[in-house]
């Protein structure tokens, strides 16, 4: 049985197969020509590796921005050229079926875009599926069974918290949020502090490497902003939390909004069972910690929060039960 699950998010974009897993996951982001933007010179992870370092003539085209398509052309051209990618690594000519991840809060004009560019792009039969349902599912629960389940998706653009049973959505919240800010957060602290300028791709890296050195201080390279001469610094991870606590208090207030709306019954299932964590930013070191300090409940973060939304759009190619029950 063919088809794809496919997670188009504003930084990467993962796609599944039955039976093969997970065949495609990079940023999704193409380098293409000033003059020629809708065709792509790179895609994903070769086109990355030029942030920062884009040579005149070409620029950088992120076809998403808040987990929805922007620029229908170059939406298409991105879709077309991952699904070339794909094809050349794992698909033996298989259907064109997707179930493609969509954020809940998107509006019918959003949907409509996503689903025509899709089409244009090759794919046939393409159903959508809430980003928290299909992440969920992913995870593995049950999106029909009558318990409320909360989902707390942090991805690159947005934060979006969803309440849901039953093959219903019982509450939703979004905010515009979510990891890139807290690395543009982190830039801007170290700007700001220690007049050091870093580039995207190393303020990532910081975030990142704070996962794993708990305590140690980082040794950050960058320019001095005033001289613009390389200097190295030192930061204390207490000052990275610093740094991203403005962002992280958006996001819990997005979450304080989500719960408030959600029947009673179901906010007592979530105060007894917990929330699921899903999407990169996430993984920040200490965020499901920090929600659990500050709701009282147990959050759970997805085993591999980076793929679960494809995963889930996968399974639910074989679940048309869920996929008419949270929308088609
Ligand atoms: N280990 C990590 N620690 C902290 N942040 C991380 C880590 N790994 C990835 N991220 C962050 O996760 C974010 C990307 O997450 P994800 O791929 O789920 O987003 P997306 O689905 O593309 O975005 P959106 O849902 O907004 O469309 C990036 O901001 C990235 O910096």
């Amino acid at each position: 049985m063919g088809g794809f699950g496919i997670d188009l998010g504003t930084a990467n974009t993962v796609v599944g197969q039955p039976r093969r897993g997970i065949v495609f996951d990079e940023p999704s982001v193409m380098l293409a020509h000033t003059d020629e933007p809708t065709v792509p010179v790179l895609v994903g992870h070769e086109a990355r590796e030029l942030t920062g370092r884009t040579p005149s003539g070409y620029i950088m085209v992120r076809p998403l921005q808040d987990g929805v398509v922007v620029d229908l052309e170059s939406a298409r051209a991105f879709i077309v050229a991952l699904l070339r990618k794909v094809k050349r690594r794992a698909l033996p000519g298989r259907g064109r079926r997707a179930v493609i991840g969509v954020p809940a809060g998107a509006t019918t004009l959003e949907c409509r875009a996503l689903l025509e560019t899709a089409h244009e792009a090759g794919l046939r039969k393409v159903a959508l599926l809430p980003e928290p349902v299909a992440g969920a599912l992913g995870a593995g629960v049950d999106p029909l069974e009558s318990r409320a389940h909360l989902v707390v998706d942090v991805g690159g653009g947005t934060s979006e918290i969803t309440g849901f049973c039953y093959g219903g959505i019982l509450s939703s919240r979004t905010c515009r949020v979510a990891g890139d800010e807290l690395t543009r957060a982190l830039a801007q602290y170290l700007r700001a502090e220690h007049r050091l300028m870093v580039g995207d791709l190393t303020a990532e890296n910081i975030k990142a490497t704070a996962d794993a050195v708990a305590d140690p201080p980082l040794i950050i390279e960058g320019r001095d902003a005033a001289t613009g001469r390389a200097r190295l610094v030192t930061v204390e991870t207490d000052e990275v939390k610093e740094a991203l606590h403005t962002t992280i208090d958006e996001i819990i207030q997005t979450l304080t909004g989500c719960l408030e709306e959600l029947p009673a019954q179901a906010a007592s299932d979530i105060m007894s069972n917990g929330v699921l964590a899903v999407g990169g930013g996430a993984l920040m070191s200490g965020f499901t910690e920090l929600l659990e300090d500050t709701f009282g409940f147990p959050v759970k973060l997805a085993d591999r929060p980076l793929t679960c939304v494809a995963e889930g759009a996968t399974i639910a190619l074989h679940k048309p039960e869920i996929l008419a029950a949270y929308g088609g």
